[in-house]
């Protein structure tokens, strides 16, 4: 793992010495927007137009902010729009790269062996880490965006008028709420378990283990009442959700120590994971395999062995009961 100090890799860890123990994540650096008529979006610059086969998306299927921008292509049948790279499981210390390994595809577009060199050709002295996902535009050689929660809204209504599949998960009514559920979830969830999982000091793995564990406590309340985050349909919201979920008693539990329940422990979560991952087109964005393979092996620091576990048995496609709500 390192990040590009004005162009140069650099192979660092995240520094925690200044926040006391605790992890900080970085904001993305590329915020550009692909709209429909090539107007600007509310960040960034305007020339990227929705357009077939004009954006590449590079992706780790272990990490859960790619993992979101890979289930809104897949739901919204952009599987033709949009091509898409696979890095590698392992992240040492050159980074994500393509080096042969399991489900790796292949950089067909720039041909680079590294990610980082994807930064550098977007912006030579490129100063930041260096994240997946990232949405390349194949026109102007650039980065469009590094920025998940922002790829998705772009995916969800962009490509609409070339023949995206119906459906929207950012739907103008619900937009308040599913920003509230956003708030909470991110901070408490999804960069929760990262928080005690890379927390260097006692203090503040509790405090993140503990905030995480009550958030969770208050989801499973809100999903016995309803079947979704936000009501009776699914939004990128629960989508959000979902990547952490489907991680969480594979790797979050163990890896991460965020073990005061599993997933499986709560009935109503477990029931709506359950359900979401049996959503057409799902199924096949999960690869626990490389998803452990990742957690388990790249971050030395916390597993030095890199053996990883065998277990546990999960069966995402158990009947969810969540038809009655
Ligand atoms: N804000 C970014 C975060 C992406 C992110 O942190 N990705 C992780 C993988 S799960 C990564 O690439 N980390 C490499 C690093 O920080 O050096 C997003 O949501 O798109």
């Amino acid at each position: 793992m390192g990040l590009l100090v004005e162009g140069q890799w650099h192979t660092d860890w995240y520094d925690t010495k200044a926040t006391n123990g605790r992890f900080k994540r970085k904001d993305s650096s590329f915020r550009h927007w692909v709209t429909k008529d090539g107007s600007a979006g509310p960040t960034g610059d305007a020339g990227f137009k929705a357009e077939k086969d004009r954006y590449h998306l590079y992706v780790s299927l272990a990490c859960p902010w790619a993992h979101r921008t890979l289930i809104i292509r897949s739901l919204k049948g952009l599987e033709d729009f949009i091509s898409v790279s696979v890095v590698n499981a392992y992240m040492a210390d050159e980074g994500w790269t393509f080096n042969a390994g399991n489900e790796v595809v292949a950089d067909f577009i720039n041909h680079k062996q590294r990610l980082h060199e994807i930064y550098t050709l977007a912006k030579p002295d490129y100063t930041g880490r260096v994240t997946v996902p990232v949405l390349w535009d194949k026109k102007h050689n650039t980065i469009v965006s590094n920025e998940s929660s922002e790829i998705i809204r772009m995916f969800n209504s962009a490509f609409d008028d070339l023949g995206a599949k119906e459906g929207d998960f950012y739907p103008k009514a619900l937009r308040s709420n599913i920003d509230a559920v956003n708030e909470f979830v991110y901070p408490n969830i999804n960069n929760g378990v990262y928080r005690a999982g890379f927390a260097t000091t006692p203090e503040a793995y509790e405090e993140a283990v503990t905030e995480l564990f009550e958030a969770l406590d208050s989801v499973e309340n809100i999903l016995s009442k309803q079947r979704y985050l936000t009501g009776p349909s699914i939004t990128e919201a629960d989508w959000r959700l979902f990547t952490t979920l489907v991680r969480f008693d594979a790797v979050y539990v163990g890896h991460f120590k965020c073990n005061i329940r599993r997933i499986v422990d709560y009935p109503n979560i477990w029931g709506y994971l359950k359900e979401l991952y049996q959503v057409e087109g799902v199924a096949a964005t999960v690869s626990i395999p490389n998803i452990k393979e990742h957690y388990y092996a790249s971050h030395d620091m916390i597993n030095p062995t890199r053996i990883i576990p065998v277990g546990p048995m999960l069966d995402f496609t158990e009947p969810h009961g969540r038809d009655a709500l």
